[in-house]
C-alpha cells in the first residue's frame, strides 16, 4: 500500500504541483485544504478533505482516517503587500493555522512534518548569497509569521519529539512540464504571471515596481526557482524524514542565481516573441533590493540540486500554461 501523507494547501500553486510528484515517488497524498483559494479541480493525485488547519480536530480525524504517516504544510497565506496591510489575518491564519494543525498531529499520533517557509524570513540581509547561518530579520509580518512557525517546530521537536524539516523557498515561479498545473490565483501578485497576463491582454496596469534599486540595473534582484524543482524537494524531504536519517533541519531552496526584474521582463519578451512595454511606478512596500540563495547546504545535506530553474525554462514552462490556460483576451 502507498505511504500516505497529508499535504495541507494541496489544492493551491505549490501544493498541487508537490501532490503530482509524491504520487510519482508512490506515495499517496491526501490534500488538506479550506479551499480558500485552493481549486479543488487541481487535487488529481489523492482524496480531498475539506478542512482548516485551525480545527485541530478535523486535522487529527483525516490524520488518522487516512492513516498519513507525515504531513506537508503548505496552507498558509502568503502575500508580502497583504500581509502588511492586513496582520491580524497573517497571524491568525498563519500562525494560528500552526497551532491548529500541530495540535491535530499530536492527537493523531503523526510526528514528521515538512514546512513551507520563506525567505523572507531573512528580511534585507546585507550578505550575498543568503545562508542558512544568516540571522533572520523578517520586515514584514508574513516573514514573522513564517519564522514564529519555525519556531514552534524547534519548540515542539524538543518537547513533544517532533521531527520537522522547514523549507526556506526563494521564488517559487514556472509551471507542470507536462502543462497539467500552473500558477493561477484569483488576485496574482507575482511578477512572472503578472507580466504575461499582460502580454495576453488580461492585465491592464502592469509596471516595475521600482528602478532605484542599489542593483546594477536598478530592477531588484530575486532567486526563481521551478515549482517542480520545489516539489521535488519536498519529496526529498518527506523521505528523510520517513527513514529517520535527520529531521529537525533548515534548508534554503533557491537556484542560486539571482536575476533582476529587468532580465526577468526581457526573457519573457524574448520567450513569447512579443515587446513588453514596462512602465516603472514606486517601489512596492517591504521589496528587499536582492534576495539570492546559498544553495550549498540543501546540495550537501538534503541533496537537491535544481534542474529546472534556468530563467529561460521557468519562462517558457509558464507562458506555454498561460497560453493554453488563458488564452489571449479579445481586445487586448
Ligand atoms: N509562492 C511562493 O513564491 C512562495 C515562496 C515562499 C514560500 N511560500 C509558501 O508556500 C506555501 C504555498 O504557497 P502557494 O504559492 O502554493 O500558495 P497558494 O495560495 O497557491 O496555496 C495555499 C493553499 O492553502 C490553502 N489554505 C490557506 N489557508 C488554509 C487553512 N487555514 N486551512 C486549509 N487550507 C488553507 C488555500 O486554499 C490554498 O489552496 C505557503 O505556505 C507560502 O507561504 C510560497
Ligand atoms: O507586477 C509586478 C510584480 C512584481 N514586481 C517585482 O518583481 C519582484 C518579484 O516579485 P514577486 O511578487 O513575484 O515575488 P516576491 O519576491 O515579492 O515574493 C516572493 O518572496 C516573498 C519573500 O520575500 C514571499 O515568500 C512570496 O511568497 C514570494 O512569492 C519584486 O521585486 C517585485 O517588486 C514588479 O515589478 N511588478
Amino acid at each position: 500500500m502507498s505511504r500516505r501523507i497529508l499535504v495541507t494547501g494541496g489544492a493551491g500553486y505549490i501544493g498541487s504541483h508537490t501532490c503530482k510528484v509524491l504520487a510519482a515517488e508512490g506515495f499517496l497524498p491526501v490534500t488538506y485544504d479550506n479551499l480558500s483559494l485552493g481549486d479543488p479541480a487541481r487535487v488529481r493525485w489523492g482524496p480531498l478533505v475539506e478542512g482548516d488547519v485551525r480545527d485541530a480536530a478535523a486535522v487529527a480525524r483525516a490524520i488518522a482516517d487516512h492513516g498519513a504517516e507525515g504531513v506537508i504544510h503548505f496552507a498558509a497565506d502568503a502575500y508580502v503587500g497583504e500581509s502588511v496591510a492586513d496582520p491580524a489575518r497573517y497571524y491568525d491564519n498563519n500562525v494560528g493555522g500552526m497551532i491548529g494543525l500541530l495540535a491535530g498531529m499530536r492527537t493523531a499520533g503523526c510526528g514528521r512534518i515538512v514546512f513551507s517557509s520563506t525567505c523572507a524570513v531573512y528580511g534585507d540581509p546585507t550578505t550575498l548569497p543568503i545562508s542558512e547561518d544568516t540571522m533572520p530579520a523578517p520586515v514584514n509580518p508574513y516573514g514573522r509569521t513564517k519564522l514564529i512557525g519555525e519556531g514552534m517546530l524547534t519548540d515542539y521537536a524538543a518537547a513533544y519529539g517532533l521531527d520537522f524539516v522547514a523549507l526556506r523557498y526563494f521564488n517559487a515561479s514556472g509551471a507542470d512540464l507536462d502543462g497539467e498545473l500552473g500558477e493561477d490565483r484569483e488576485y496574482e501578485p507575482h511578477l512572472i504571471p503578472r507580466a504575461i497576463l499582460h502580454l495576453l491582454g488580461h492585465l491592464p496596469d502592469f509596471q516595475v515596481f521600482g528602478s532605484d534599486f542599489p542593483t546594477p540595473d536598478g530592477t531588484a534582484i530575486r532567486d526563481y526557482i521551478h515549482v517542480a524543482d520545489l516539489a521535488r524537494a519536498h519529496v526529498l524531504a518527506v523521505q528523510r524524514l520517513l527513514a529517520g536519517t535527520g529531521g529537525r533541519r533548515i534548508f534554503n531552496l533557491g537556484s542560486g542565481v539571482g536575476h533582476s526584474v529587468a532580465e526577468v521582463l526581457a526573457a519573457i519578451a524574448a520567450v513569447s516573441g512579443r515587446p513588453l512595454a514596462t512602465p516603472t511606478g514606486n517601489r512596492r512596500p517591504g521589496d528587499p533590493p536582492q534576495l539570492v540563495a546559498d544553495v550549498a547546504v540543501a546540495r550537501d545535506d538534503l541533496g537537491f540540486t535544481a534542474r529546472h530553474s534556468a530563467l529561460r525554462d521557468i519562462i517558457v514552462s509558464a507562458w506555454q500554461w498561460h497560453v493554453k490556460t488563458h488564452r489571449e483576451a479579445v481586445s487586448s
